[in-house]
């Protein structure tokens, strides 16, 4: 069976309901390949927005965090039942954003997939090295520093249900894409890294990339073997763009 494709939005703290209400209307009417999910993640506050007004079976949405706990006095925090309360499906773990800004460690990361999945929802887990990490040599070093507390926390078997995104940190923003050799390269090494715990696991795990993606450079990123889909940016804030990246995978 060959995996699935993903190509998911990732709004940051961007957008609006204006925003939402069209790329629901520039979405609905797509056809994606039969194995492609469009995930859209906009600040959880137009969850239930889109949520109301996406007809597309294959257009899910996602949060961008979860807490790790099920509820409490947790100001400004929100959690996985709320998510499984709307229906939403996907969350967004670990982005570098939260890792460097909001002191989201491994282990915390580690603990937020664990409690997605006991919740039924599929993590998007963001896993990156940044520029000096490469420079140095470091980046394989880094990935799997990054991996193993998750394989650790939830088991390899439970792995098959986490979709990894790549996001070499000095590409996010910056308009400096990896090239798809590296890119290609990197997620070549993640797959093997996954492969020396379970080979079967690895080959199920959908590889997004993620970085500075566009409707220019995405045909290349795509086309590449461990490449299975893109987490998009800034380009997401834009529907025609977005969509002719959902249809470039
Ligand atoms: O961080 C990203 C997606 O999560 C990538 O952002 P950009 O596409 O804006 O570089």
């Amino acid at each position: 069976m060959s995996r699935q494709t993903i190509v998911a939005a990732n709004w940051k703290m961007n957008g609006n309901a204006e925003l939402a209400a069209q790329m629901c209307r520039g979405l609905n009417d797509e056809k994606f390949n039969a194995n492609q999910q469009v995930i859209i993640c906009p600040p959880a506050p137009y969850l239930a927005l889109l949520k109301a007004n996406i007809s597309n079976s294959q257009v899910a949405c996602g949060a961008q965090n979860i807490n790790e706990n099920e509820k409490g006095a947790f100001t400004g925090e929100i959690s996985a039942l709320m998510l499984n309360d709307l229906q939403v499906q996907y969350v967004i773990l670990g982005h570098s954003e939260r890792r460097a800004m909001f002191h989201d460690s491994t282990e915390l990361v580690a603990e937020k997939v664990a409690y997605a999945l006991a919740s039924g929802l599929t993590p998007i887990l963001c896993i990156g090295e940044t520029l000096e990490e490469r420079e140095d040599g470091e980046t394989e070093s880094r990935l799997s520093y990054q991996l193993a507390p998750v394989i650790a926390k939830i088991g390899i078997k439970s792995f098959k249900d986490v979709v990894v995104a790549y996001e070499p940190v000095w590409a996010i923003g910056t308009g400096k894409t990896a090239s798809a050799e590296i890119a290609q390269q990197t997620h070549e090494f993640i797959r093997s890294y996954l492969a020396s715990f379970d080979a079967d696991v690895a080959q199920q795990v959908p590889l997004l990339y993620g970085g500075s993606v566009n409707a220019k450079n995405c045909e290349e990123l795509f086309a590449q073997a461990d490449i299975d889909g893109g987490l998009i940016g800034g380009a997401s804030l834009n529907v025609e763009e977005f969509k002719k990246i959902c249809q470039a995978v």
